[in-house]
């Protein structure tokens, strides 16, 4: 973030100055924009950057505890800049809020800068390695040319000039957002890859009762834990390659003075950003489970995997708010069709379903089930629109409104993000890519893409059964298409699991490992243990024994 936000936002000058530093890692910078009492709401942030005139300088200072800058990566003790976002003042007077470069620490002898409060804020669920820190500033002094000012700009003297294109600073965001996607469907597919293999290895409980235990992975539910997130992680993979496509594209089209298909890629980013960090939090634990007992343990990684995913659920936007955010663009979309508007081709499937409000016959192909999740968006919107245009009639401020459609407007903006990944997913399987793969690999991937819908559309049947005639014997034949799909899975998974190509080291798993030696690697594991170093631990004689001779 912090190298970005420089190249993005800064000026030549302070890219020159502190982000070919930054990027070479002459210098390390965190991004400090969360403090103690705000986070969603930067607006609510307290931190000040007055300017003084007399010097050219900006004064910043933290007025209050909860002003205190909070979470930044790295803060605690690596980083000896930060990228501070504060409150702009000049001459009292508010300009909004602004970003600044300052320096935290000696880089000779990494002391805290006088006037500098920093610190580490403790131990976490997971991201043991990253130390998230706190920052204070007593009236610390930079340079006016501190502040990033590719966009807004204080001149010397005091004049301030407003941003000619803020919109832009979304894009530092979009990318940001981008990113957290690939991180989320890597940590699902290690916990796959290490659940999957642990499988075929443990035997469990004979099938006919005369028979020798089976490897788990042939129990069938242990393939419904398993071989969704294959497919989740793959669609979120596949899916995501297709973003980063859309993100190139609308780069190329900003540069060309075109901003027409930014709202669509924020919208993206946002919704893959949410449902990658949900599924990938719940599915990594759902792998853990899979593995029984032995998943508790932490030499198996899962605990580092859901750490570092479920923190995504919060950081870089929140999920909720995130959600209220394309809850809102959809209804704001949907009051643009009422008034015959033109859509961008993300909301196209809206136009339509507003155009022609029933859905086709069922039938057994992978479109349809797109076409379920399509329509059931749709008119999760249509409510949602309703609602808020009735509460908004009723004499209710938009803002209230809005708060209180909140329900539907997440709701409408889950299913809208489902539709996206299983068009996206569709698409790229069976046309966009296809003729780059061989014969073998693409009936692997379009048995992993029958999964994905069939799993997805299951999985949102209580919203699909509001809106559409579905028949029992449609639903059977969903039944039918899972366990088929999940028996021909079967004897693939495995290697499609190795075709990760994780190395053990980075899997670091006892559980998890290419040769498949789980019991040997849980033992070794196990006799490392500090606990284990000494035949009568210190604590025997210490607490035990005066315990067990104490008579209570
Ligand atoms: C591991 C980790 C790393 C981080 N790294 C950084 C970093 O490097 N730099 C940095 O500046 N920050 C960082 N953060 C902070 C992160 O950006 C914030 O935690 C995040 O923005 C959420 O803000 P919050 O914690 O104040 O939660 P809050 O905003 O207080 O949210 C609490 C609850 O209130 C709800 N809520 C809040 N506002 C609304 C609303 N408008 N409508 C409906 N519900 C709402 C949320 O949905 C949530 O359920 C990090 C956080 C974590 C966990």
């Amino acid at each position: 973030m912090f190298v970005d936000v420089i190249y993005s936002q800064g000026t030549p000058e302070q890219i020159e100055k502190f982000g070919k530093p930054a990027a070479n890692c002459n210098i390390i910078g965190t991004y400090a924009q969360t403090e103690i009492g705000h986070g969603t709401n930067v607006r609510g942030i307290e931190t000040r950057a007055d300017y003084d005139r007399a010097t050219d300088e900006f004064v910043l200072h933290t007025p209050n505890l909860q002003a205190y800058k909070w979470w930044p990566g790295g803060l605690g003790h690596t980083a000896n800049h930060a990228m501070v976002v504060a409150q702009l003042y000049i001459d009292g007077k508010h300009h909004g809020i602004q970003m600044f470069i300052v320096q935290l620490r000696d880089l000779e002898t990494h002391m805290p800068l006088p006037g500098v409060d920093i610190g580490e804020i403790g131990k976490k669920l997971g991201m043991a390695g990253v130390n998230q820190g706190f920052l204070g500033f007593k009236r610390v002094r930079i340079p006016r040319t501190n502040m990033l000012m590719r966009n807004a700009k204080v001149l010397p003297g005091g004049k301030f000039v407003q941003s000619p294109a803020s919109r832009l600073n979304y894009m530092t965001m979009v990318f940001t957002r981008c990113l957290i996607v690939n991180l989320s469907y890597d940590c699902l597919l290690q916990a796959a890859t290490i659940s999957t293999r642990y499988s075929a290895v443990r035997r469990q409980s004979p099938i006919n009762s005369s028979d020798p235990e089976p490897q788990i992975i042939d129990h069938v539910t242990q393939q419904q834990k398993l071989f969704p997130e294959i497919a989740n992680g793959i669609a979120y993979r596949i899916t995501g390659q297709h973003m980063w496509e859309l993100y190139e594209l609308t780069l190329k089209e900003i540069a060309n003075g075109d901003y027409t298909r930014m709202a669509d890629m924020h919208i993206v980013a946002c919704a893959l950003k949410v449902l990658s960090t949900t599924d990938g939090s719940f599915g990594v634990e759902r792998l853990r489970l899979a593995c029984g007992g032995h998943g508790y343990l932490t030499s198996t990684n899962f605990s580092t995997l859901y750490g570092n995913v479920i923190a995504a659920y919060t950081y870089e936007g929140e999920n909720t708010v995130l959600l209220l955010q394309i809850g809102r663009y959809l209804v704001k979309t949907w009051t643009q069709l009422t008034q015959g508007k033109k859509m961008s081709p993300l909301a196209a499937y809206l136009a339509e379903i507003y155009d022609k409000p029933e859905i086709a016959a069922w039938n057994d192909s992978r479109s349809y089930l797109v076409k379920l999740l399509q329509f059931t968006a749709a008119n999760k919107t249509r409510l949602a629109f309703e609602n808020l245009t009735n509460r908004v009639n009723g004499g209710q401020t938009l803002e209230e409104a809005s708060n209180n459609t909140g329900i539907e407007l997440t709701q409408a903006a889950e299913l809208h993000g489902r539709q996206f990944v299983a068009s996206a997913f569709l698409e790229q399987i069976t046309v966009a890519k296809k003729n780059q793969r061989s014969v073998a690999l693409n009936s692997v991937l379009e048995n992993i893409l029958e999964l994905y819908l069939v799993q997805t559309v299951l999985r949102h049947m209580n919203d699909i059964l509001r809106f559409t005639p579905i028949s029992d014997a449609n639903l059977r034949s969903l039944q039918n298409r899972l366990e088929l799909s999940l028996k021909k899975l079967r004897p693939d998974a495995v290697a499609i699991c190795d075709g990760f190509d994780y190395h053990d080291r980075v899997l670091n798993s006892t559980l998890g490992c290419y040769d498949g030696n789980v019991y040997e690697r849980l033992f070794e594991a196990a006799k490392k243990s500090p606990l284990n170093q000494k035949p009568v631990p210190d604590s025997f004689e210490k607490y035990l024994k005066p315990f067990l001779k104490s008579n209570l």
